[in-house]
C-alpha cells in the first residue's frame, strides 16, 4: 500500500525575535515548525544533556562559520594532503580547534575526551608553520565574531593542543565527544556539500548528535541533484536520545521537528549515496535499487548531510558500501546515526545489525551501512542480501 509522502500538515511560522504567530500556513512538507517558547520547545530544552546540546550547537555553528569563510575564498595554500593522500584544509583543522575549545570552555566541570579525525602532526613540522599561523588567525577571527568570546585569543600552541584533544580512543565507558570537523572534505573543495558532525557517546551509546550543513538547502532536495541556487541554504540538525530530531537554519530563525519518510512503497522511494564513487560501490547500490523497483535516480551528495536530508524525509533510503578493506570511522556516522534514528529511521549494517560505537575509533561492520524507515527495512535488507549474494557468486 502506498503511503501519501506529501501529507499536508499545519506549519506554524515562528522566529526567535518575533511574537508568537497566530496564523497557520499549510505546507506540503512533512515536518512542522515549533515556536521556540512553545510547551514542546520547553520540553526539549528541559531534557537531559541540555547543557551539552547547547554547547554542541554553539561549537558546530561557529565551526560552520569558519568553514564558510574559507570555502568562499579558498587559497591554494589552504589545502594539503595527508599521509593517506586524502585532502585536508585549514578549515578542517580550524573547525576541530574551535569545537574543542568551545566544548571545553562551555562545559568546564566535565572531564573532556574527544575522538576526532585530525591531529596536529603536520602542523608541528617546520613546513606546517605558515598553515598553523593561518589556522590560528581564522580561529581567533571566528571567536571574536561571537560576542561571548571576544576577549579570547588563542596562541598557535593553544590551537595545536585543542586539535590534539581529539586523540581519545573512545570505547564502551565514560563520555566521549566524537567529531568530524569537515565531513566530505572533497565536497567542501568542490564547493558542494559538507558537514561538521559532532556526537556525544555516553557508555558506548550515542546520546546526542549535531550536524551543521552550511550548503544544504532548507527546502527538500528530494529526488533531484539540481538544487535551486536561489533557495536559502545552511541547516543545523540536532538530536538527543529520546527527544526527537530538530532542524533549524544556521542563521538561527526557525525550529522544526523533523521525521523520516514513512513510505513502504519502495518504487516511490528515492535513495541517497556518496558522491564519490571511490567511497561507495555505485554499481552495487544500483543493483539494490533495481531489485526494490526504485524509479528515481540516486541522489549523490557528500558527507553526513545525507543523514540530515533523510531525517526530514527528502529521500527514504541511504546506501553506503565502501570498497573492500575500508574501515569505517565512528566520526563519519555517529551524529548522522542519532539524527536519523531520533527522526524515526533505522540505521544498520548489511546484516541488519545496529551500529556499535563502543569499540573505539572504528566501527566493526558487516559490509556497508543501510538506512531507511522501519516499514521499508525488511524489503531493503532482502534486496541488499540478494545483491551481495549475486556479487559474490559472480566473482567466484
Ligand atoms: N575509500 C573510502 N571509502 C569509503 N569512505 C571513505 C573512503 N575514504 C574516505 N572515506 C570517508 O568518506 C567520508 C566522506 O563521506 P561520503 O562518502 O559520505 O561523502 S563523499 O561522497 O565521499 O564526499 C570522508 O570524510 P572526510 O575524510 O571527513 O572528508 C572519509 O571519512
Ligand atoms: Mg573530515
Amino acid at each position: 500500500m502506498a503511503i501519501n509522502l506529501l501529507k499536508t500538515v499545519p506549519k506554524v511560522q515562528s522566529s526567535i525575535t518575533s511574537k508568537p504567530s497566530t496564523s497557520l500556513f499549510f505546507t506540503t512538507r512533512r515536518f512542522f515548525s515549533v515556536p521556540l517558547y512553545s510547551p514542546l520547545a520547553l520540553a526539549v530544552s528541559s531534557m537531559s544533556y541540555e547543557k551539552e546540546l547547547a554547547a554542541a550547537k554553539k561549537a558546530t555553528s561557529l565551526a560552520a562559520r569558519l568553514c564558510q569563510k574559507v570555502q568562499k575564498a579558498l587559497l591554494q595554500s589552504d589545502v594539503q594532503s595527508k599521509s593517506d593522500r586524502s585532502p585536508v584544509t585549514v578549515a578542517d583543522y580550524g573547525s576541530q580547534a574551535l569545537v574543542s575549545f568551545v566544548l571545553e570552555r562551555e562545559l568546564p566541570s566535565e572531564p573532556f575526551s574527544m575522538v576526532a579525525e585530525e591531529d596536529s602532526g603536520d602542523l608541528r613540522k617546520e613546513s606546517g608553520q605558515e598553515t598553523l599561523h593561518r589556522i590560528t588567525e581564522l580561529v581567533n577571527e571566528t571567536l571574536s565574531s561571537e560576542g561571548s568570546y571576544s576577549a579570547s585569543t588563542l596562541t598557535a600552541e593553544d590551537v595545536l593542543r585543542a586539535i590534539d584533544n581529539g586523540k581519545s580512543e573512545g570505547g564502551p565507558t565514560g563520555r566521549h565527544w566524537v567529531l568530524d570537523p569537515i565531513d566530505g572534505t572533497k565536497g567542501f573543495l568542490r564547493g558542494d556539500q559538507y558537514a561538521t558532525a559532532l556526537a556525544l557517546l555516553d557508555d558506548g551509546k550515542v546520546v546526542l548528535g549535531v550536524l551543521a550543513c552550511p550548503n544544504l538547502p532548507l527546502e527538500s532536495i528530494g529526488s533531484s541533484n539540481q538544487h535551486s541556487p536561489l533557495g536559502d541554504v545552511g541547516c543545523l540538525f540536532f538530536s538527543t536520545v529520546g527527544a526527537g530530531t530538530y532542524m533549524q537554519s544556521l542563521a538561527g530563525s526557525t525550529l522544526t521537528k523533523v521525521s523520516v519518510s514513512t513510505t513502504e512503497n519502495s518504487e516511490e522511494a528515492s535513495f541517497f549515496e556518496s558522491y564519490e564513487a571511490a567511497h561507495s560501490l555505485h554499481d552495487l547500490t544500483s543493483s539494490i535499487a533495481q531489485k526494490l523497483g526504485v524509479k528515481a535516480p540516486p541522489v549523490r551528495i557528500d558527507s553526513q548531510a545525507k543523514y540530515g536530508a533523510l531525517s526530514r524525509g527528502d529521500g527514504a533510503i541511504y546506501l553506503r558500501f565502501p570498497h573492500k578493506g575500508y574501515r569505517e570511522k565512528i566520526w563519519d556516522h555517529a551524529a548522522g546515526c542519532i539524527v536519523v534514528t531520533e527522526a524515526g529511521g533505522v540505521v544498520t549494517d548489511a546484516a541488519g545489525n545496529a551500529l556499535d560505537f563502543s569499540r573505539g575509533r572504528y566501527l566493526d561492520l558487516h559490509e556497508g551501512i543501510i538506512v531507511t524507515n522501519p516499514r521499508l527495512m525488511p524489503s531493503l535488507l532482502k534486496a541488499v542480501q540478494e545483491a551481495l549474494q549475486q556479487r559474490t557468486s559472480s566473482t567466484l
